[in-house]
């Protein structure tokens, strides 16, 4: 996941390849409580991990459910219906699929529980849900505001004489949490005329494929509920939450949504396919997979199978739509990017409940296309989109992201703007609340001309900081990370692990052994083949192999490809001596960094102490100083600062004031 405060997508061209795409959200909470609910246990495959999956196991550990991971299972020991703890403080995040249940099920059962989340969470509407609820007799109370949560849930006097009604035009998770609790309150009654426990939706029912959701997963539980159209729904008494042992939850469609768009946008990288969908597809019980819909009326190309689709371009530029997308709320914001590369204006309608989600998602979705170029009219249930007028009309944007996971994931499709502009995605770490690694899974499958992904050279002398400041840099940038002295370290170990001589008659077989290995650097770790090897190439001995290593002219010339090869999505940070003049001359920013001979011994000095190396002062500044000049005037690639460099001389400066410094350099080059 990208922690960075923003992440800068560079211009994309291509896409292509094949992505599996982690569990639906929907489905995961759901099977969740109803394997809470039920007795026994309950296996469930492939459960997605992310903030609101996480809320709600934690609600439930804390209600005293087991729960145990196993790779990508989770075993729920369910409750029987009664929570082993009566007393409890859950906090939910934003998810409205773990609080609006919970509260549901939590006000049947009775027990003494606060249910409260983020700020945003506490503005999201409840009240329909606890109306509804307090017909039946249970008890909850609003902490600060009402209608909204935080809530405090007392014993019920559970008392069912007339049929529950439930508004669902505010969300359709109110009724989806009445028929995953009411259940509790059906097993308790005998089979009889007039014991079934009936649901009356009042007035429009939104998102109504969410309600198809709830009910297959419940028959799956072996609860079926009988409904009349979208009105009435009937939960038969003796009916009871049953595990069905095992479950499997398919990939989320709603993800899949960006990878739909990603197939119908980009252009077809030469000789391949476009996107290949894993995990999800025609038979998915997800309503969003209806956005398939959208994107081929938009000009998508679409074959599919019952758990796989795969997209590419059909018509370019894309057609403009017109269309009500109550049935996919959640996707529909998808579509909203994708009428940026349309042929006219778009109308999305009917999607009011935009309003009252992880943001006020017409508001926001206006502003940062708006940001983009783009002409959007926004009403209070529709949003209509006309592209920037000509490729000049494109703007470099900013994207502010508020929290909303689809807000960031669907403005990522930006980058394949005409104009070649990047995109910059605030606060990408929001995507966590259902997708926590979608920004790689994008890097993943797109391809940009090699120009336009960004290199920043930290080159300098020894003990100059380069390391600590280039490996700061790409932390807080979300780059890449080369240590290019690291390399000549690692290629000498890994030659030497391999029993190649370390001669010139061994640099053929060390040349082409380079490619093989999978190198990494992870925070200040190195990594080889997933081995960590941080400590293992700074002895003296591998140093000397170093050096010896680095002077066959074949493995230079492997090691510049290995180099050349952390040159990824979305940018690099290279540090060494010849980064900027050599191994990557087009870079935009260079630095060179220097410190006075004094103030790199100084550093140097307290390094080696503090690993419990005894040396002084003195001899390491003469060592150092004898280094710099040999390394000034040797003839082979001499050290010296690119001519494009920046100098910045750290002697008197902390890391984070240098860090700062470059980073306001790189803002500079920036068109945001
Ligand atoms: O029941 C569900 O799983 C959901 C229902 C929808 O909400 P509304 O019914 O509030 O539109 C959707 O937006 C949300 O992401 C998930
Ligand atoms: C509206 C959403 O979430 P929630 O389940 O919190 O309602 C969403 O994921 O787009």
């Amino acid at each position: 996941m990208y922690a960075t405060a923003f992440l800068d997508i560079p211009p994309l061209n291509t896409a292509s390849g094949s992505i599996t795409l982690p569990g639906s959200k929907s489905i995961s909470n759901r099977v969740l409580l109803l394997a809470a609910l039920s007795e026994g246990s309950t296996d469930v495959h492939d459960l997605l991990d992310s903030d609101d999956t996480r809320v709600m196991l934690e609600a439930l550990r804390q209600l005293g459910c087991g729960v145990h991971q196993n790779h990508s299972t989770v075993t729920i020991e369910g409750l029987g219906g009664k929570p082993k703890v009566a007393q409890a403080k859950l906090f939910m995040g934003n998810a409205g699929t773990a609080i609006r249940p919970l509260t549901a099920a939590l006000a049947v059962m009775g027990g003494d529980y606060e249910l409260s989340g983020v700020p945003r969470m506490h503005e999201r509407p409840i009240g329909d849900l606890v109306d509804a609820m307090r017909q039946l007799g249970c008890q909850i109370d609003y902490l600060e505001k009402s209608g909204y949560p935080p809530l405090r849930i007392g014993q019920p006097t559970l008392n069912l004489s007339a049929p529950i009604q439930v508004r669902g035009d505010v969300s359709s998770q109110f009724l989806t949490a009445l028929l995953m609790a009411l259940p509790l309150v059906a097993m308790h009654r005998a089979p009889a005329l007039g014991n079934d426990v009936v649901i009356e939706v009042v007035g429009e029912l939104i998102s109504r494929p969410y309600i198809e959701i709830t009910l297959n997963l419940l028959a799956q539980f072996g609860v079926v509920v009988q409904r009349d159209g979208w009105q009435r729904f009937t939960i038969p008494a003796g009916s009871q939450i049953r595990t069905p042992g095992e479950i499997y939850v398919e990939a989320d469609a709603s993800s899949a949504s960006y990878f739909i768009a990603l197939g119908a946008i980009a252009a077809r990288a030469r000789g391949q396919k476009g996107i290949k969908i894993l995990g999800v597809g025609a038979a998915s019980i997800q309503g969003d997979i209806r956005f398939v819909e959208a994107a081929q009326m938009m000009g998508a190309q679409v074959t599919s199978g019952p758990n796989w689709l795969e997209i590419s371009r059909g018509a370019w530029p894309l057609k403009a739509i017109d269309l009500d997308c109550n049935h996919i709320p959640d996707a529909a914001m998808t579509l909203a990017v994708m009428a940026l590369y349309a042929d006219g204006t778009t109308t999305l309608r009917n999607v009011a409940s935009w309003r009252v989600k992880e943001t006020d998602r017409l508001a926001a979705m206006a502003c940062e296309l708006r940001k983009l170029g783009a002409t959007v009219d926004e009403g209070a249930d529709y949003i209509r989109i006309t592209p920037p007028a000509s490729v000049g009309a494109w703007k470099a944007a900013s994207i502010h992201t508020y929290d909303d996971h689809r807000v960031a994931m669907c403005f990522s499709l930006a980058a394949f703007n005409p104009a070649g502009l990047p995109v910059r995605i605030e606060d990408p770490k929001c995507v966590a609340k259902t997708f926590p690694d979608y920004f790689e899974a994008l890097f993943s499958l797109v391809q940009t001309s090699p120009k336009h992904v960004p290199v920043i050279c930290i080159d300098g002398p020894t003990a100059s900081g380069k390391g600590t400041l280039a490996a700061e840099l790409a932390m807080r940038l979300g780059y890449h990370f080369l240590d290019s002295g690291a390399l000549y370290r690692i290629a000498a170990l890994a030659a030497s692990r391999a029993g190649l001589p370390i001669a010139s008659s061994g640099e053929a077989q060390i040349a082409s052994l380079l490619p093989q290995l999978r190198i990494e650097f992870a925070g200040n770790r190195i990594l080889l083949n997933g081995e960590d090897m941080s400590e293992a190439i700074r002895t003296e001995e591998n140093g000397m192999n170093a050096s010896k290593v680095s002077a066959l002219a074949p493995v230079r010339a492997a090691l510049v490809a290995l180099q050349h090869s952390f040159h990824r999505l979305p940018g690099l940070v290279a540090d060494g001596r010849d980064m900027g003049s050599v191994i990557f001359p087009q870079a935009q920013l260079k630095v060179f960094l220097t410190a006075s001979a004094p103030q790199r011994a100084q550093r140097r000095f307290k390094q080696l102490i503090s690993k419990g190396i005894s040396t002084t002062l003195d001899s390491l500044r003469a060592d150092l100083e004898a280094r710099d000049e040999r390394d000034r005037t040797r003839s082979a690639s001499p050290l010296k600062p690119a001519q494009d460099a920046v100098l910045l001389d750290n002697s008197d400066l902390s890391v984070e004031t240098s860090v700062d410094l470059v980073l306001g350099w790189w803002q500079g080059k920036q068109p945001f």
